[in-house]
């Protein structure tokens, strides 16, 4: 079968979110998803031998996309980690120490986190009150935070930063919008705290996506894996015709659910150019996808204390050469005691993350080894602290990705963002819900760059095309994405903290 009243493109959390809604509203749908799985960015993956190791017979899992479930109740995905069930446990952000960058530990007492802390609860509060009520337009975090007196000189200022700006966001604070950033909704929509999964099998964290699918009766027979979307058409009739790398398939309105990275590299051969207004172009090629990469690093044994979870590393050279190593070993609380196995967390961004991702493996890892020889002399010097296993994320140059996740980029106001997102197809291309639907964690204003922002997308997107189809009576914008209030009518959006160190 090669018709349907919807065509939802991908099989993430945003096109399984939306096939579940037309599933239950009894709409007919097929999802087109070019790889050969069901979870798009939510990826679970095995740790890889290195050096002829011999990792023994039981398998060891780590996240390659998705790690953490940040914010928790009244979080759509927590409430499928409850349902579904999935291994996770608190993380701890004051489990933390830190290095200088001569890769000297430093005592509390010498860190910033207070001048910090508040620099950034007044970027959410009293900044954020004078750009809502106009007195400007937007600000990048930088200079929200220097309103607020936080001026960053030493390389302990930056690292301090990182660790709750570029480690969120993926970006540096120059990048980012306030307005749309400061605070992180998902902490202040919902509850401010959040899990790290830990589930070790071949699906992962996957699993929720699965299981979303699975306890909706969205079937495999409605999936179409290895079936990648190459053009987009409207014909004479009003529908939509969409050409695949097998067959072409016809439908009344599509979803599509494709990461903005992958729009944004080949816009041109999946729209004609009748279709994407030069304002739409710019506005979807401004939208920032950032690259967010977790460098996994098994070793022999441990020569960190095993009982911290964070490992802050100050720049050495430049600010953006902060490092973060998180532990897997913690017993408290369900990581991965005993496996040894410690990771490095960088946000790269377009060049940074192309010229890290073209290297060799073996390049990586030894450029890994010799950051982390400057705080730890013996890594990977002799038994038992030589590395023995490894995994190494390529999502920038992932063409169906085109980078991680997500960011709202400082100077991008409303009215663009909602011109990326906009329908197309219709007379009017800014006419909702039109043909072709651009949905997925980008376009989820509140939540963008979270799995819950893919929820929440796919969510809307299908209601207003069962509003169309005058099958839903409520307003596709009363959702994560779109509300403005909580359920008890408080205003929301005043909380600060998030990831990174409470004082
Ligand atoms: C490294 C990393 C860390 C992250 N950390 C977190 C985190 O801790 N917490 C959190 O909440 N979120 C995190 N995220 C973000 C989260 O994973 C995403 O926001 C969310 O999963 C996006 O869901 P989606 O359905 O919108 O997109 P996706 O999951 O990307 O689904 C889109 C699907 O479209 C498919 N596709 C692309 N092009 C085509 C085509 N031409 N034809 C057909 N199919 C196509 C893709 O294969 C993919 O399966 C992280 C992501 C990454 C990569």
């Amino acid at each position: 079968q090669k018709t349907a009243t919807v065509g939802i493109v991908g099989a993430g959390f945003a096109g399984i979110r939306a096939a579940s809604i037309l599933q239950a509203a009894g709409v007919d749908y097929i999802v087109l998803e070019a790889s050969d799985r069901v979870g798009g960015r939510v990826r679970q993956t095995e740790i890889l031998p290195y050096g002829g190791a011999n990792l023994g017979p039981n398998k060891e899992f780590v996240e390659l996309g998705a790690n953490w479930v940040q914010g928790l109740t009244g979080n759509p995905i927590y409430d499928l980690v409850k349902t579904c069930g999935l291994n996770g446990t608190p993380q701890n952000w004051d489990s933390v120490i830190t290095f200088d960058e001569a890769g000297k530990p430093l005592p509390d007492n010498k860190i910033p986190w207070r001048q910090f802390d508040t620099a950034m609860k007044c970027a959410a509060s009293t900044v954020k009150q004078a750009i809502e009520s106009n007195a400007y337009g937007d600000l990048d975090v930088r200079a929200a935070y220097r309103v607020c007196g936080w001026n960053p000189v030493k390389p302990i200022d930056y690292a301090v930063e990182w660790y709750s700006v570029n480690f969120e966001w993926s970006e540096t604070a120059e990048m980012i919008s306030s307005r749309f950033t400061q605070p992180d909704n998902v902490y202040s929509d919902f509850e401010d705290a959040d899990i790290f999964a830990n589930q070790q099998t071949e699906l992962g964290l996957a699993k929720l996506v699965t299981c979303l699918a699975s306890r909706s009766n969205v079937t495999s027979n409605k999936i179409k894996l290895n079936t990648k979307v190459t053009s987009f058409a409207i014909t004479n009739q009003d529908k939509v015709t969409v050409k695949t790398t097998g067959d072409t398939y016809t439908f009344d309105y599509v979803i599509n659910t494709m990461p903005i990275g992958h729009l944004q590299r080949n816009l041109d051969t999946l729209f004609p150019t009748s279709l994407i207004t030069p304002a739409k172009r710019a506005a979807l090629m401004q939208f920032r996808m950032g690259t967010y990469t977790k460098i996994f690093l098994k070793f022999e044994s441990t020569f960190w204390d095993p009982t911290t979870q964070f490992i802050l590393q100050a720049p050495n050279n430049g600010a953006s050469n902060t490092l973060l190593w998180q532990s897997l070993n913690p017993s408290s609380g369900g990581f991965l005691p005993g496996s040894n196995i410690l990771f490095m967390t960088a946000s790269l961004t377009d060049v940074m993350a192309a010229s890290i991702e073209n290297l060799s493996d073996e390049q990586i890892l030894q450029n890994m080894i010799q950051r982390l020889q400057q705080i730890y002399p013996q890594a990977n010097t002799t038994s038992p602290y030589r590395l023995i296993g490894y995994v190494i994320p390529r999502w920038y140059t992932n063409d169906l990705f085109g980078g991680s996740f997500t960011n709202w980029p400082a100077g991008m106001g409303l009215d663009a963002y909602e011109l990326w997102r906009a329908p197309v197809g219709t007379p009017d291309s800014l006419a909702r819900p039109g043909k072709i639907l651009f949905s997925g964690e980008a376009a989820c204003r509140r939540m963008n760059g979270y799995m819950s922002g893919g929820y929440g997308a796919g969510e809307r997107s299908a209601n207003q095309i069962l509003k169309a189809l005058g099958k839903f009576a409520g307003d596709p914008d009363e959702n994560i994405c779109e509300r403005k209030l909580t359920s008890n009518g408080k205003p929301l959006g005043n909380k600060a903290r998030g990831s990174g160190r409470a004082v």
